[in-house]
């Protein structure tokens, strides 16, 4: 047989050309196996006759067989060389890991878990439509208006601005503030609105008026965080009726055009009542026929647009919606955001926070201008402010207190009530105060029972929750808020936001996990100047955790911690750790690795989206 031909092989020189190199003599061809065997067969049957060539053939398998069982065993000893540098190297970091992890203290440890945590929160896409995401738009300046605080307030230092500021315990944030305004009258409101306010007894702007208001006249991006209860609905729609008052004053609406602004709130309920200011504030502006009358569209899930087709026909001012049936509306072009410039989130962190946050992006891309936005809530954790701070222009952060912290107004009792003991004892608890009265369960269960339980008691009770029919949700509340039914029980989602007068005490009957449910259910109660009482049932089923948040709650507040909850330790203070609150909800008892919310972001988000589905809130 010919020798195999020399191969021709390629060698790297110094220069970055290759060259072919024939003169290696020591070069020795590689044979396939299969082909030497075939080799030495031809040789051994060149020997003789059939019986040597059959012992020759015997001979060469068994020597295969050999070679082929060699082979093998080598294989395989290769193979568990190399599973064992893998395995070993594997056991090598992880020993490196635990050695570095030991010499971290369990503070350093936590915080470690902490900053990846924020991290990947921090990476949320900007808040801002996708249109002008792709397009790069970016406004530097704020929307202009026309509106001017009066000259002698223009004229103060801003020694005196800091002063007020601080008598009211306003913290501001950003550039170019406008000045605080004590007055309704120096805000240059419609003297009717004047009127109509001073009929109602508001006659002097809250903290978070008095500087919220001038903010949002002045086209500022704001976020407003202030107590429940301290007239934030009236800071957000003044402003955008004072806009749509001036463009329908210019160049009066017709049929097709419209709205100036909307305000997105997370639940049906919480837009019907914005809604019915709305009505109420416009009316009051156009009574005396000086000022134009605007037109306002309710826009939520679970009512018939139809019976509000006599405001499409006209000229459309002011849109109040919740997410999924406005995007609806916008998809269908009901009416357009061709030349609305005004958007409002009420309950803001809730509307960025879990779920809503892409509905958000979505009704964003229908604006075709420059808006102005706005974001209102009483509880508004540190993240979701930097968060929307990045998604606003020349934003304006207005705070009353801290974020998330309780109202001072509210005497807030906490009794440790068995399970099995609650409802015998809720009666009692109703005895403490004169109707109207409040009741909430985290349970929609729990909602049917305790009602059911009243009602046979004789107590007049109306119930409501997500699982109602927006009939059976609107009768509740019309019923509870005229006064013809006294109580009323309800899962603390469906009722956040909401403005019943003069509820005396708020019960509340399961602990919510969270303690800004907390601090937005008992916010029911000592609402505009008012003082109530709101009881709070916890036993051994609540989490350490809810009950370590309540706890500093209760303290930040200045009222009387029960026994109980003086005796739960705080397990960072033991290990040496920060007592800040948490960045994502705001409560004071926990950090962010064990937080609540965190936990529930992914159930809540699936909720919302089935609420968007069915046209929007909760
Ligand atoms: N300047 C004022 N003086 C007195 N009462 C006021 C003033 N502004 C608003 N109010 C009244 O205070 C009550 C609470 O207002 P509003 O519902 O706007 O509170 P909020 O801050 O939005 O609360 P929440 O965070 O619970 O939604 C309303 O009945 C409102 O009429």
């Amino acid at each position: 047989m010919d020798p195999a031909p020399k191969r021709r092989r390629i060698q790297r020189s110094a220069s970055p050309t290759y060259k072919l190199d024939d003169e290696d003599d020591s070069y020795e061809p590689y044979v396939p196996v299969a082909q030497r065997r075939l080799a030495r067969l031809e040789k051994l049957a060149a020997f003789g006759a059939n019986s040597e060539k059959e012992n020759a053939r015997k001979q060469l398998e068994e020597i295969s067989e050999r070679e082929d069982a060699e082979k093998e065993e080598e294989r395989e000893r290769e193979r568990a060389r190399k599973e064992r540098t893998l395995l070993m190297e594997a056991q090598d970091v992880h020993s490196r890991k635990a050695a570095e992890d030991a010499k971290k203290t369990d503070v350093e440890k936590v915080e470690e878990a902490d900053a990846e945590i924020l991290a990947a929160i921090a990476s949320r896409r900007k808040l801002a439509s996708d249109l002008e995401l792709a397009k790069g738009i970016q406004y530097a300046e704020s929307l202009k208006t026309s509106w001017r605080p009066p000259k002698y307030i223009l004229d103060r230092s801003d020694e005196q601005h800091r002063k007020l500021r601080e008598k009211y315990h306003i913290i501001v944030d950003g550039e170019d503030i406008p000045p605080p305004i004590e007055h309704f009258v120096d805000m240059k409101i419609p003297d009717p609105m004047l009127r109509f306010l001073k009929s109602n007894k508001i006659v002097t702007p809250t903290p978070i008026q008095l500087q919220g208001i001038p903010t949002a006249f002045s086209g500022r991006d704001m976020i407003g965080i202030a107590f429940t209860g301290s007239g934030k609905t009236l800071a957000f729609c003044l402003p955008l009726i004072m806009l749509a008052l001036e463009e329908e004053t210019k160049l009066s609406f017709v049929r097709g055009e419209g709205p100036v602004g909307v305000i997105l709130c997370p639940s049906r309920e919480l837009a019907t009542q914005t809604y019915e200011n709305m009505l109420t504030w416009t009316a009051a502006i156009a009574k005396e026929g000086k000022y134009p009358r605007l037109n306002t569209l309710l826009c939520i899930g679970g009512i018939s647009m139809g019976e509000q087709s006599h405001v499409l026909n006209k000229g459309l001012h002011v849109v109040v919606a919740t997410p999924g049936r406005l995007i609806d509306m916008l998809e269908k072009k009901r009416f357009t955001f061709n030349n609305c410039k005004y958007l409002c989130m009420d309950e803001a962190d809730r509307m960025i926070d879990l779920g809503f946050e892409d509905d958000v992006r979505n009704i964003m891309s229908f604006f075709k201008r420059q808006r102005q936005t706005l974001l209102f809530s009483a509880t508004m954790p540190r993240k979701i402010q930097d968060f929307a701070q990045q998604s606003l222009i020349k934003p304006i952060l207005v705070n009353v207190g801290r974020a998330g912290a309780a109202n001072l107004d509210v005497l807030q009792v906490v009794e440790y009530v068995k399970q099995e003991a609650k409802m015998v004892y809720l009666l009692e608890c109703l005895q403490k105060t004169a109707p109207p009265v409040i009741i909430f369960s985290e349970n929609k269960n729990e909602v049917d029972d305790i009602q059911e339980y009243l009602l046979l008691k004789g107590i007049e009770a109306v119930a409501i929750h997500g699982s109602k029919t927006q009939e059976e949700r609107q009768y509740a509340i019309k019923s509870f808020k005229s006064g013809a039914k006294d109580v009323m029980v309800a899962s603390g989602v469906a009722s956040k936001g909401l403005d019943f007068n003069d509820i005396q005490h708020v019960i509340i009957f399961s602990m919510p996990k969270e303690i800004e449910d907390y601090v937005h259910q008992i916010g029911r109660t000592g609402r505009s100047g008012k003082t109530g009482i709101a009881t709070t049932f916890v036993n051994m089923n609540t989490p350490e955790q809810t009950l370590l948040d309540l706890k500093y709650l209760l303290m930040e507040a200045g009222q009387k911690v029960p026994m109980f909850l003086q005796s739960i330790d705080d397990p960072r203070a033991a290990q040496g750790g920060s007592l800040k609150g948490c960045p994502v909800c705001g409560g004071l008892g926990h950090g962010i690795s064990n937080c609540p919310k965190l936990e529930d972001a992914q159930r809540r988000q699936m909720a919302s989206h089935r609420a968007a589905d069915d046209g929007g809130g909760y």
